[in-house]
């Protein structure tokens, strides 16, 4: 059963994938109300509420998937989560409506300073010319940041007769020209604008963007938005240059700390501001909850995930047909981890034939996850492996080829060691399931699952028998054997396997008979 942690509010209704599932069991608290489970937690749901951070990573060893419902993932530690091969997933398109209109909100209401007129009224005023407005018709709209948000704000913006400057270093031009905006660099659209708002994720990059220096560069009388992240926009310059009156206002929905109590920007009356509610709609709320918790359901279920922030995107149509050769070059990780127990400095993968239909980095990284799994205590998985490949020395190479040798897919792989090298091939053939080919050169043909013995010796008369006695003395049924050689006389080997593993003991007696070169003991759990 696994043990999911709904940590922050979200939406029940949304949740159903995860409710129907046998297999999962909810838990509804904080982090600090599940402080004594957290040990046994599997996946953990948050919002922006709860800071995920690398010491309550740590402090959840069974963590496999962190899912943020909604989009900015400021709040989570994805390096620290990717080292632990935790997968992040997020919501990334649930919110988008909802965010660019409250931010359309937020600015009709800033510049017909409705909050402050409804205020007023309630203190039973009747101020009318204390708040002429602005209209948006015509006006200079400075979007920073021009992703799903951005572009919602884009096209409402031209509904209303605004034009739409853009800022988004990756934004092709070809893109801004059918959406009738103008792509402009940043210091320009500061100059132009007559209301900026700001739709960046927060990075080291966008902290402070906007900033004293460059806003001294608008136009005296600008208006502000802030409805992505706070810090993007810095608080203290936008405070004193409203203060100033070099800014007409400012309309914010997000801050550097939340919630902002006692803030000084919000005792200005030419500050509007609500408390993180871009994405606070029922139709947003179900959305992010139904799509993280079908992510977290599929994740759980071995399936692939959609909106990953660690883990490339694989449909679940490719995954069905990329998963074949993800298990078996799985397990050719593992035979060569277990038959090389010694340092590896170097492998290389050879792919050839249909296999390069696909994203080969995909299978590269479930050959290491195969691999690591026998020699670290830590989970290496398609989310970590590269990283822990590098932070241990391992220097990966993949390679392409068209020789199949008469397979329709073939794969290679070469690990050097310092003092040996190791050659395996594997291939998957449709209806009879994945197969080891060849081996340190040698000719073979296995299923590559269960107890398995390699044993490489000379090619002399007598050493099958003086194998097959000690196994038989020792009460172990050979299930299955294949021999192989190159030449008469020359190296040759055997492939046994067992219905158990075999015994150090036995392994020790083998290890002692005349003429082995080298054996090993290969276990591979299921394929
Ligand atoms: N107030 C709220 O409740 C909500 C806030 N957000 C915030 O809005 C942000 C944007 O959301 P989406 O549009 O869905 O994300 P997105 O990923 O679709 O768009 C972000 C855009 O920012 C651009 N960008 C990145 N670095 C930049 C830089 N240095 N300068 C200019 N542009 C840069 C990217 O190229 C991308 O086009 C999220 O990261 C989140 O922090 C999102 C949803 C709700
Ligand atoms: O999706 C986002 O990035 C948001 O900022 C929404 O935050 P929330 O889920 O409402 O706490």
């Amino acid at each position: 059963m696994y043990q999911i942690l709904v940590a922050d509010a979200i939406k029940p209704e949304g949740l159903g994938p995860l409710l129907e599932s046998p297999k999962v069991h909810l838990i509804e608290k904080t982090v600090v109300e599940a402080k004594h489970q957290l040990h046994e937690i599997d996946a953990i749901l948050v919002r922006s509420a709860t800071t995920v951070t690398e010491e309550l990573i740590s402090s959840m060893p069974n963590l496999k998937i962190i899912a943020r419902a909604g989009v900015g993932i400021d709040n989570i530690d994805v390096p620290a989560a990717t080292k632990r091969g935790i997968v992040v997933v997020n919501a990334p398109d649930g919110n988008t409506i909802s965010t660019a209109e409250h931010t359309f909100a937020m600015m009709a209401a800033l510049m017909r300073h409705i909050p402050q007129a409804r205020a007023s009224l309630k203190n039973g005023e009747w101020k009318r010319s204390s708040f002429i407005g602005t209209e948006l018709y015509g006006k200079n709209l400075g979007i920073v940041g021009m992703g799903r948000i951005g572009s919602e704000i884009a096209k409402r913006a031209k509904v209303f007769g605004m034009d739409v400057l853009v800022y988004d270093p990756f934004l092709t031009s070809d893109r801004a020209k059918k959406m009738g905006v103008t792509s402009l660099e940043l210091a320009k659209l500061l100059t132009l604008a007559d209301i900026i708002t700001v739709h960046t994720p927060l990075t080291p990059e966008t902290r402070n963007l906007i900033n004293k220096k460059n806003l001294l560069t608008c136009k005296k009388g600008v208006y502000l938005l802030n409805c992505a992240r706070g810090g993007i926009i810095n608080e203290e310059d936008l405070y004193e240059l409203i203060i100033k009156g070099h800014i007409a206002g400012a309309a914010i929905d997000v801050f550097a700390e939340e919630p902002p109590l006692g803030h000084q920007l919000l005792e200005l009356d030419s500050v509007i501001a609500t408390p993180h509610l871009g994405a606070s709609t029922k139709e947003a709320q179900l959305n992010v909850a139904t799509q993280v918790a079908q992510e977290v359901l599929s994740f759980l279920n071995g399936n692939p995930v959609t909106s990953s922030i660690n883990l490339p995107a694989i449909s679940k149509e490719v995954f069905a047909k990329v998963q074949p050769f993800y298990e078996l070059i799985k397990q050719m990780g593992s035979i060569v981890s277990q038959s090389m127990p010694e340092g590896i400095h170097e492998i290389t993968v050879n792919y050839a034939g249909e296999v390069l239909d696909f994203d080969t980095s995909i299978l590269t990284k479930s050959l290491l996850s195969g691999f690591f799994k026998s020699r670290l205590d830590v989970p290496v998985n398609e989310v970590n492996a590269f990283l822990i490949a590098k932070e241990r020395g391992l220097t990966i190479g993949e390679k392409t080829s068209h020789d199949t040798f008469g397979y329709s897919n073939f794969i290679t792989v070469t690990a050097k060691g310092d003092n040996r090298q190791l050659g395996i091939s594997g291939t998957y053939v449709d209806h009879y399931g994945s197969r080891i080919v060849r081996l340190n050169d040698f000719t073979i043909d296995f299923h590559p699952e269960g107890n398995l013995l390699y044993v490489q010796h000379m090619d002399r008369p007598g050493v099958i028998g003086r194998v097959g006695k000690i196994l038989g003395d020792h009460g172990e049924n050979i299930a299955t054997m294949q021999v192989g050689r190159k030449q008469a006389g020359g190296e040759a080997i055997m492939l046994l396997s067992f219905d158990n593993p075999l015994s150090d003991d036995i392994l020790r007696k083998l290890k002692q008979l005349d003429d082995i070169t080298f054996l090993y003991r290969i276990t591979l759990h299921g394929s």
